[in-house]
């Protein structure tokens, strides 16, 4: 499945939707036992949330959007099929939270290429369940370290601390992409379906519980004065990189 949502993959309300459809598409063919997620284009795969759907809105619309946001979440993490993240680009903060809810992580060995949750550099706080994710991933220590200070691993350091699982050079992401597919197929399904449901329910049963709080929680954040602030000043400065 190739992410397409020019110019940086942004994860918006619509793409959101989208990638929940076809997800259940894909779980609904029994022909289909896998998924590589990659980017369309090579060296951003996803800007992470969509700033645009933060910023300016009204409280119903941050709350459809943020359901949709733990929908996907829900859908991915608890996919019967084997998902392998191919990353070739960029992959802060949602970005990165897809990445972590795949099976199994290969990034292109490009220094560009970071990936991180590094939202208290925007002045925003990853939610629980992002944290939860992380934790998950690499670990209490590393994550608190990488949580507070926002951290943007590049490659080499990513894989040191187990963010991603192998880095290879960019040309050879979406071979190693496939026989890492074929490795995860070659194991029975149910098997590894119950195990990955096992090792998850955790997670998913504590976002499930706490849902309808954690979209209150969100509405009241981002509806702060002082975040649309923050918010408004990093678009600001994303857009007078150019400049
Ligand atoms: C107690 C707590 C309770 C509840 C919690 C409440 C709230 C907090 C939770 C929120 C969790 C947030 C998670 C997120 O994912 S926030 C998004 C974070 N993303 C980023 O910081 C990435 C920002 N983007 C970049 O760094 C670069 O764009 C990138 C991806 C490296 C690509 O660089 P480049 O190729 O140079 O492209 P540009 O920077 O020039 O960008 C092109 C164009 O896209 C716009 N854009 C970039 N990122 C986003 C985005 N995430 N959303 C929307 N738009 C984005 C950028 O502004 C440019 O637009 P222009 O109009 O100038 O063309």
């Amino acid at each position: 499945m190739k992410l397409k949502n020019p110019p940086v993959n942004s994860l918006s309300l619509e793409m959101l939707t989208e990638l929940v459809i076809n997800l259940e598409k894909l779980e609904n063919d029994k022909a289909v036992r896998g998924l590589v997620l990659t980017s369309e284009y090579p060296g951003i795969f996803s800007a992470g949330l969509d700033l645009m759907e933060m910023c300016g809105r009204n409280p119903a619309h941050y709350a459809e959007y943020w359901k949709a946001l733990q929908e996907f979440w829900l859908k991915l993490y608890q996919s019967s099929l084997v998902v392998v993240a191919a990353i070739n680009g960029a992959s802060p903060a949602g970005g990165c939270l897809m990445s972590l809810i795949c099976d199994y992580r290969i990034l292109a060995d490009n220094p560009k290429y970071t990936i991180g949750l590094n939202e208290t550099l925007l002045g925003i706080v990853a939610p629980f369940w992002f944290k939860d994710t992380m934790v998950n991933t690499i670990g209490h220590r590393a994550s608190e370290r990488a949580l507070q200070l926002g951290l943007l691993f590049p490659p080499a350091e990513a894989l040191q601390v187990g963010l991603v699982d192998q880095v290879v050079p960019e040309d050879k992401l979406q071979s190693t992409a496939l026989s890492v597919m074929a490795q995860w197929l070659a194991i029975p399904d149910h098997a590894r379906q119950l195990t990955k449901t096992m090792m998850r329910k955790p997670t998913v049963d504590h976002l499930v519980k706490q849902r309808d709080a954690d979209i209150q929680n969100f509405v009241s954040f981002v509806s702060r004065d002082s975040i649309q602030k923050s918010l408004q000043m990093y678009l600001q400065k994303l857009r007078q990189k150019k400049s």
